[in-house]
């Protein structure tokens, strides 16, 4: 790491998910400097961050951004918003399931004025992806777990799925993919994968405890130039000859940009900061998944096996008329997860497990903003949850919780379960379970979208579908905020594969062959 130099060819803010993708391409080249800035501290040989099964452990923690909420008129307003604060972001905090999109999300995004996005020129960047993803491994498979998939493929019909990223399937239970290591459970996060081969690079410049929070022109009115807080609380000013790319992830990437002027003009003014560039849709479309939860007793402890403790899940299709995707998501969890159902008074079983449905594809679509000019003060975030005009996202719960007791009531699940603990079999009716499903509603930890592309001309995108700041040179984003819809599935490694289509954005580097036309391309 060299102090001296200030000038890099590119700043990359943010080294999570998304930015240890392109810092990793970016190096490649050995003239090309690259510095990244991160605001946590490395994960290298750090076991409570490398062991995928202690995640549950790192919410909350000094790795936890903790992001609150905004009063939920009809949501859960004690949500905590897990965002990671260290190398790898929230690749290296999360449970690393791994799906790839559907094409019909990506088929979405182009129709949504984002060319050069569709399935066929996006899923091919599977090739390059350098986590090893693999279904969860055979001594990791709990009999509970087991038996949730088989009570959930015969009570509902639906197939059991060996490997959710074979071909796009429309329902199925089964164990997910995850990007692991079954034989040590260590991660293979964006950063294990992409950075840790390639930290010893003279080229790359890893700048960590370092938080970046305002955005300089340069003398061609470019925003190349980054305001830091170094760890020691001095400050510093970084320089980008070629570009900024800001992988900050879907709340913080806005907040900077808001913070530098970056926004709705009216909304900076009431705030005293300067109006740099008027961009109306800096904040808006915070898109999320949400769930919520059943849970039950067990009739005496499980076994101990795992690999992150919900290893299992289901999809369903209610609605036929809506496509072939499905509609509906299940994670099983074989802990009582039950932070919010304690909140509202339920018991914590000793031993239990959890289903949560949750909305693939919701309606309900939030903002964020800024609440002060100080860089320190957190952002406001309103995820609106629940609050679509046609009811799509309760009823998608009330669904998911009546779908979860019959799931539960079918053998061999039902032999391991003792009773339901929350919210109870008293609670019955439509106005009952969205009361309850509302209340003790989580996320699934996906907020996307604030930053969103869009076609050069439309008022309301971020970023042009090269990811340029719309109008201006020298500005990329490059993480989940430039989601303009959220894809059906867990998002993160729709984040990897944008990450690689960055890299070749930027260094007009040819994209891959189509699937099957061509090996692997490395
Ligand atoms: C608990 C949890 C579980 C999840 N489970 C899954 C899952 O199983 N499967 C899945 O697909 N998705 C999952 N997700 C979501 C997924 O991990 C994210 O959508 C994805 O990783 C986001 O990538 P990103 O690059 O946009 O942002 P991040 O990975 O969050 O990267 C942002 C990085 O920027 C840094 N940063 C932020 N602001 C600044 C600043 N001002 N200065 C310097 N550095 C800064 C942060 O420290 C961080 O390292 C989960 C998320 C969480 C939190």
């Amino acid at each position: 790491m060299d102090d001296e130099t200030t000038t890099y060819d590119y700043l990359i803010i943010g080294g999570g998910t998304a930015g240890s993708v392109l810092a990793a391409r970016l190096s490649e080249d050995p003239a090309c400097r690259v510095c990244v800035v991160e605001g946590g501290p490395s994960d290298v040989g750090d076991e409570r961050i490398l062991k995928l099964r202690n995640w549950i452990n790192l919410l909350g923690s000094e790795f936890d951004y903790g992001y609150t909420t905004e009063e939920q008129a009809r949501g859960n307003s004690h949500i905590l918003h897990s965002r990671a604060r260290v190398l790898g972001g929230c690749s290296s905090h999360n449970t690393l399931i791994s799906f790839l999109p559907f094409p019909q999300d990506l088929e979405e995004w182009v129709r949504g004025g984002c060319d050069g996005w569709g399935p066929e020129t996006i899923l091919p960047y599977r090739s390059r992806l350098r986590n090893t993803i693999v279904p969860v491994g055979a001594a990791d498979r709990n009999a509970v777990a087991q038996d949730f998939v088989t009570a959930a493929s015969t009570g509902l019909g639906v197939p059991v799925v060996e490997d959710f990223n074979a071909r796009p399937f429309t329902d199925g239970a089964g164990f997910f993919s995850l990007a692991y290591d079954p034989a040590t459970n260590n991660r293979s996060s964006a950063s294990v994968a992409y950075l840790h081969p390639v930290m010893d690079r003279p080229n790359l410049t890893l700048r960590l405890e370092t938080w970046a929070y305002r955005l300089l022109r340069d003398a061609e009115g470019r925003f190349t130039r980054v305001q830091v807080r170094n760890p020691d609380g001095s400050v510093s000013t970084l320089e980008a000859e070629a570009e900024v790319l800001l992988c900050a992830g879907a709340i913080d990437t806005p907040r900077l940009l808001l913070l530098s002027g970056i926004g709705p003009a009216d909304q900076l003014r009431d705030l005293g900061i300067e109006v740099g560039a008027d961009m109306p849709g800096v904040g808006e479309n915070l898109l999320d998944h949400p769930e919520s939860v059943m849970v039950w007793e067990t009739r005496g402890p499980l076994p101990p096996n795992s690999a992150m403790d919900s290893d299992a899940g289901l999809f369903l299709r209610r609605d036929a008329a809506g496509g072939p995707r499905p509609d509906l998501m299940f994670h099983f969890y074989q802990v009582p997860f039950t932070t919010n159902t304690e909140r509202l008074g339920y018991p914590v079983p000793e031993h239990g497990v959890c289903m949560t449905p949750n909305v693939p594809r919701a309606r309900s679509v939030g903002r964020m903003w800024l609440r002060s000019a100080d860089p320190a003060v957190k952002p406001a975030l309103d995820f609106r949850y629940f609050t679509d005009p046609e009811g799509y996202d309760e009823r998608t719960i009330v669904d998911g919780l009546r779908i979860a007791r019959e799931v539960a009531a079918t053998a061999p699940l039902s032999d391991w379960l003792l009773r339901e603990v929350a919210p109870g079999p008293d609670v019955r009716s439509d106005a009952d379970l969205s009361e309850y499903g509302r209340r003790a509603a989580h996320t699934v930890y996906h907020p996307a979208g604030t930053c969103r592309m869009g076609a050069e001309d439309d008022p309301l995108a971020v970023v042009d579908p090269q990811l340029r700041l719309r109008g201006h040179d020298g500005l990329r984003i490059v993480d989940a905020s430039v989601f303009p819809t959220m894809p059906t599935i867990n998002p993160m490694v729709t984040v990897l594969l944008a990450a690689e289509r960055a890299a070749d954005l930027i260094t007009a580097r040819p994209a891959p062959a189509p699937l099957g036309t061509e090996a692997a391309d490395r």
